[in-house]
């Protein structure tokens, strides 16, 4: 080859390089600056205003500032205050965008549009022409959260939703949850007995958020897939550390390349997400061997499933998704409804003393058994009325999938919907004045706790596809309370600071320290 030929292949590479990059530039501007200029014009043009985003991070600053500024307003309130009223405490930038924009309007994560819904009726009218199947998920969050939850129940959409949502229901029957009571009943009660100890040592003071939440992990990790000894000690110690990874940094979601911005991070649990795999996949064959021996005794989710599953409706790999969403689906979200609960009951002391008479009655001395418990009326009341006041899931996502009427308005196919629960919650033109009062009796014969708009009361969601888990959580929550109250009786810890904090699920910020004494 001769040196003009040569230069002549390197000329072709180059306009080729050239041509590659413009392509890429290309797609690149059209899907970070002129798709999102195209839906936000259409979203205005039906109506739907809002903030005025910046590039790249759409309304990320304010919503920091206004963080920012609580935090300053929160730290020169006095401490004791324990007001319920929480909506512009936990989510400041959403109240304080309700005030200017009403309860339904756009705010922008980095290029990414979300619909931000508190009007119940809204949503009602929304969601009756849209199937379960067809909605989506933001992709957005489906992305970022995949080691989280994979293609598993949360995420997964279309036919492949109806597929999965079919498969699982069973398992969730109440006949399986029954076999369930013991693995509950010997996870709380060693937590108690661990109690016992510390508090006849002389410390009677426990911070209850990381008690519930570590009784709750072990319970999900058993009840979902049966982990139990080192190797659940080990699921579930990535499990948190892939939890914490995600959402214990700033990160910001839903900008371009964010994902280099915080690459330590999402690398981390990335890692981690695949670690988690490994060992899931390894306890899934293993049980699926057992399994065809005819030597399987599981009687968790995972048994149910694999039981079910004979006929290979699942593969190996939907199979660990779907233990790790419902461990993460229904680990710290029963959690935090008990945490919330205790919280309650430690500030209302007669709730306390309801309840554990209605539990003598129900219950008396005997073991607890699964059938009784539906007979806990009160206490069904209180559970409501904590997610009600304190929803673990603050909000509920949706993404459009196509174009979708609503009372002469569009939302555009491929805006994410964001629907703001907390807000719905403390809204007194739903509940009416008391609406910042624990009043579990509101919820007495009436399910939506006198609630005027049935779309206002949505602790688990609402359409087809709602909480799969809410009996599984309702059994766990009434188990742990009974055996909590039949024998302790609690009260707030001087040290504790009231902030319910926003962290995907709501939280309180300083943990809950709970003075904790023997009936
Ligand atoms: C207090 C406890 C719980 C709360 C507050 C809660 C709340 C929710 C909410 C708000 C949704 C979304 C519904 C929607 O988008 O309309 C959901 C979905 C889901 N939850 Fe729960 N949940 C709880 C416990 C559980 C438990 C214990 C499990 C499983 C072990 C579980 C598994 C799921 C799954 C798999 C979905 C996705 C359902 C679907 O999209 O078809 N949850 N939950």
């Amino acid at each position: 080859m001769d040196f003009l030929q040569v230069s002549r292949v390197w000329y072709m590479f180059f306009n080729v390089l050239v041509v590659v990059l413009c392509l890429m530039f290309l797609k690149l501007f059209l899907r970070c600056r002129i798709f999102p200029v195209l839906a936000q014009k259409k979203l205005r043009e039906n109506g739907f205003i809002g903030p005025p985003p910046s590039f790249p991070l759409g309304n990320l600053n304010d919503m920091k500032k206004l963080k920012m500024a609580l935090v300053k307003v929160e730290k020169s309130k006095s401490s004791t205050i324990i007001n319920h009223d929480i909506h512009s405490i936990a989510l400041p930038h959403f109240a304080r965008w309700q005030q200017q924009y009403g309860k339904v309007f756009v705010y922008w994560l980095g290029i990414e549009p979300f619909v931000y819904i508190a009007d119940p009726e809204f949503l009602s009218v929304m969601s009756k022409g849209v199937m379960g199947k067809s909605w989506g998920k933001p992709n957005v969050f489906k992305k970022d959260r995949e080691p989280m939850f994979g293609t598993g129940l949360v995420m997964v959409e279309g036919d492949d939703w109806t597929r999965h949502r079919h498969i699982i229901t069973p398992a969730f029957a109440p006949l399986n949850l029954k076999v369930m009571t013991n693995m509950m009943v010997e996870s709380t009660s060693n937590m108690l007995d661990r109690w016992g100890k510390q508090i006849n040592s002389g410390n009677p003071e426990f911070d209850m958020e990381s008690e519930i939440i570590g009784t709750a992990g072990e319970i999900i990790a058993k009840t979902s897939f049966g982990v139990t000894g080192e190797n659940g000690t080990q699921v579930l110690k990535n499990l948190r550390a892939v939890q914490f990874a995600l959402f214990n940094s700033n990160r910001y979601v839903g900008v371009p390349f964010s994902n280099i911005l915080s690459y330590k991070q999402t690398h981390k649990a990335k890692e981690l997400g695949r670690e988690i795999d490994d060992l899931l996949l390894s306890f899934i064959n293993k049980r699926k061997r057992a399994l065809v021996e005819g030597d399987d005794q599981g009687h968790d989710l995972l048994g149910m499933l694999l039981k079910a599953d004979h006929k290979g409706m699942f593969t190996a790999s939907e199979l660990v998704d779907e233990c790790k969403t419902f461990f993460f689906a229904g680990h710290e979200t029963t959690a935090l409804a008990l945490t919330w609960t205790f919280m309650l009951l430690a500030i209302h002391p007669e709730w306390q003393n309801k309840i554990r008479e209605e539990i003598k009655q129900v219950i008396g001395d005997s073991e607890i058994e699964y059938n009784k418990l539906a007979g806990l009326k009160k206490m069904s009341w209180v559970m409501n009325e904590v997610l009600r006041l304190y929803p673990p899931a603050p909000n509920a996502q949706r993404q459009a999938r196509q174009d979708i009427e609503v009372n002469g308005r569009v939302i555009p196919n491929g805006a994410n919907i964001w629907i703001d629960v907390v807000a719905m919650h403390h809204d007194p033109e739903l509940w009416g004045d008391d609406v910042n009062e624990f009043k579990p009796e509101r919820f007495d014969g009436d399910l939506y706790g006198g609630c005027k708009n049935k779309m206002g009361f949505l602790p688990f969601g609402f359409g087809g596809r709602m909480c799969i888990g809410r009996n599984l959580t309702t059994m766990e929550y009434k188990i742990v309370l009974s055996l909590v109250l039949s024998r302790f009786e609690i009260s707030v810890s001087p040290g504790y600071r009231h902030s319910p904090t926003y962290m995907l699920s709501l939280r309180p910020g300083y943990g809950l320290p709970l003075i904790i004494r023997p009936l």
